[in-house]
């Protein structure tokens, strides 16, 4: 009922744990608060909070025009209400280092178990966009040694994304990874790899955890968890999956209704009322409410 009772603290040390067993985490993107909770009933790992999904959401390109407010709020909303940790994508860390710092500690207080950093020029814009701009290395160190040095949880884990093989290839990507590891980065996103061998090469330059992101319509195959899991990725990333997938959904039924008048030929896809009753935990509320109104007190 209501929020789940699993504190912030305690979700970082499990995701902690669970990453050192080396094992694949993965992490579907929840759309909203509620997807969170199917994303916990369907038993996966964790959640992935998208600034691709917050920017969409609020019907914007993802090209850096969402604040730190926005992002917190979001991430608060979506990790109060699972158990899993909550990873969110916290973009260029919203200006110079010093507000990279406050942005960590602002998602910290959210409730997030890590986030990511990423190397792009402000405005950023999405990672399999092409033309695309990253800064020099001391500028990517600087935001990552500023983000550190702003947690106060030392389980929260700071993850550097760097943007940079689109740009220059991928041996400047494992270069400008063990660069951000140095400065202190606990684990690698190394955006827009081309194929298995790029990761099983960012896998052999870096000894922190390594993310993949299985974006669709993006630079990077789908690969399997299999496949992944096989050249020691440790977490994987469907950001936009669930609302492509929900969109999709949207958009086939509102043509259904337009053309046909009704929604009755799609009601069997729906979610039921029932199921979604249940994610709500309507019964917990129930039993709450009786034994709040049943109560009775000896005079
Ligand atoms: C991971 C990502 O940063 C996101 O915001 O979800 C995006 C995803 C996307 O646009 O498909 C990205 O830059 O890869
Ligand atoms: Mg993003």
């Amino acid at each position: 009922m209501l929020y789940a009772t699993t504190t912030p603290a305690a979700k970082r040390a499990a995701f902690r744990e669970r990453l050192a067993t080396g094992e694949l985490l993965s992490l579907p993107g929840a759309f909203n608060p509620l997807s969170a909770r199917l994303i916990q009933d369907k038993g996966f790992d964790g959640v992935y909070i998208s600034g691709a999904v917050i920017s969409a959401d609020l019907g914007l390109p993802d090209i850096g025009l969402t604040t730190l407010t926005e992002v917190a709020t979001r991430a608060r909303q979506i990790a109060r209400m699972t158990d899993l940790p909550a990873i969110v994508d916290a973009d260029t860390g919203f200006g110079e280092p010093m507000n990279v710092a406050r942005t960590v500690q602002e998602l910290e207080d959210a409730g997030v178990a890590g986030l990511h950093i990423e190397d792009q020029i402000n405005p950023k814009r999405c990672g399999h966009l092409d033309g695309k701009a990253v800064v020099d290395e001391a500028t990517a160190i600087k935001r990552i040694r500023a983000a550190v040095s702003g947690r106060r949880d030392p389980n929260l884990l700071i993850m550097a994304r760097t943007d940079i093989r689109a740009i220059d290839g991928m041996t400047a990507a494992t270069d400008r990874a063990k660069a951000l590891v140095d400065a202190g980065a606990d684990a690698i996103f190394p955006e827009a790899m081309a194929d298995l061998a790029e990761f099983e090469a960012m896998r052999a330059a870096v000894d922190v955890p390594i993310l993949a992101n299985m974006t669709e319509f993006g630079k990077s195959e789908l690969f399997t968890t299999r496949q992944l899991a096989d050249i020691g990725v440790n977490i994987v990333i469907y950001p936009v999956s669930l609302l492509r997938i929900a969109m999709g959904a949207a958009e086939r039924g509102l043509d259904v209704l337009r053309s046909e008048g009704t929604l009755e030929p799609v009601v069997a896809e729906m979610q039921h009322r029932a199921r979604l009753y249940e994610l709500l935990d309507y019964e917990g509320y129930n039993a709450f409410d009786s034994s709040v109104f049943n109560f009775t007190v000896a005079r």
